[in-house]
């Protein structure tokens, strides 16, 4: 197993936040985290980057127990990718995924042919090689994402960490980051993305872990945990899922939040 997970605990200093969480993912695995605002999704992809320290269990990266690594050594087994990301300069789109290579260079190093052709593959891996002499700062969201997408992609991660990736991007960015993020895991990669929409591990997760309160609500196939009883747990609200065919006769899930019809009348009168 790639990324193991067991029983691990940590938080801010006043307190566990993350309370004895174990999950695994294998390469090849879309792990979706999915849980109510303040659960601990952050707080977890925290202390599995290694940016806090666990109070408590384990976590292995091909069998590497982190903790025992350098900042380095970590770096060439997972990468962070953020939602947003607006740098000072206006770096090309080439400088920025060579940037992905500097847990490779000794201090005081220049980027070197090298990485300059390991930031070309990985622009080529997503799609964006034509962008390589732009400026980043010019890129819409939705292509600035896939360019963190090719740094970490450089950085030579195998496991990739994202916060919340589609939230703020439109219908088509929504749809292009998803194709993206399920042509990684086909390549051998494995990702572990939060989200707020149970729907995404139905359409593109192979594992989902849903939260309540800092523990494991549920962990095991999106079919397994994304059920009506496991989302009304851990939202305090009465949910359907439902399951539609698209244009295309492809199966597709949707969750959805139930009103009650007769719960507030006067909104019903002003809906009719
Ligand atoms: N830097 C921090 N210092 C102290 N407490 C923090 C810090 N960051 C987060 N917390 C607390 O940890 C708890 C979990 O927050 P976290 O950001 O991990 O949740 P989340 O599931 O990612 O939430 P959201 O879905 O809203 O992004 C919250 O109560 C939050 O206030």
């Amino acid at each position: 197993m790639l990324l193991e997970i067991q029983n691990v605990r940590g938080g801010y200093g006043h307190g566990d936040i993350v309370k004895g969480v174990s999950c695994s993912a294998d390469s090849g695995d879309i792990l979706c985290l999915v849980g109510p605002n303040g659960c601990g999704k952050t707080t977890l992809f925290r202390l599995l980057l290694g940016s806090l320290p666990t109070s408590g269990g384990s976590i292995r990266i091909d069998g590497q127990e982190t903790k025992n690594l350098s900042p380095k050594e970590l770096a060439k087994l997972i990468a962070y990718i953020p939602q947003y990301h607006t740098p000072v300069f206006s770096y090309t789109v080439l400088d920025v995924v060579v940037m992905g290579r500097a847990s490779h260079f000794a201090a005081f190093d220049t980027p070197k042919e090298a990485d300059r052709d390991a930031a070309f593959a990985a622009l080529e891996k997503v799609n964006a090689l034509h962008l390589a002499n732009e400026k980043y700062t010019a890129l819409s969201g939705g292509q600035r994402q896939l360019i963190l997408i090719a740094r970490a992609i450089c950085q030579s991660a195998k496991v990739f960490v994202m916060d919340e990736p589609a939230a703020n991007l439109d219908y088509a960015n929504h749809q292009l980051l998803m194709e993206v993020i399920t042509d990684l895991a086909a390549k051998g990669y494995c990702v572990v993305m939060s989200t707020h929409s149970p729907e995404h591990p139905a359409s593109i997760g192979s594992k989902v872990l849903l939260m309540k309160e800092g523990r494991v609500a549920g962990f095991g196939t999106p079919k397994e945990v994304i059920t009506p009883e496991n989302l009304e747990a851990v939202y305090d609200i009465e949910m359907d899922v439902v399951t539609i065919q698209d244009r295309y006769g492809v199966s597709r899930t949707i969750c959805l939040p139930v009103r009650e019809p007769n719960k507030n009348p006067e909104r019903k009168q002003r809906n009719e």
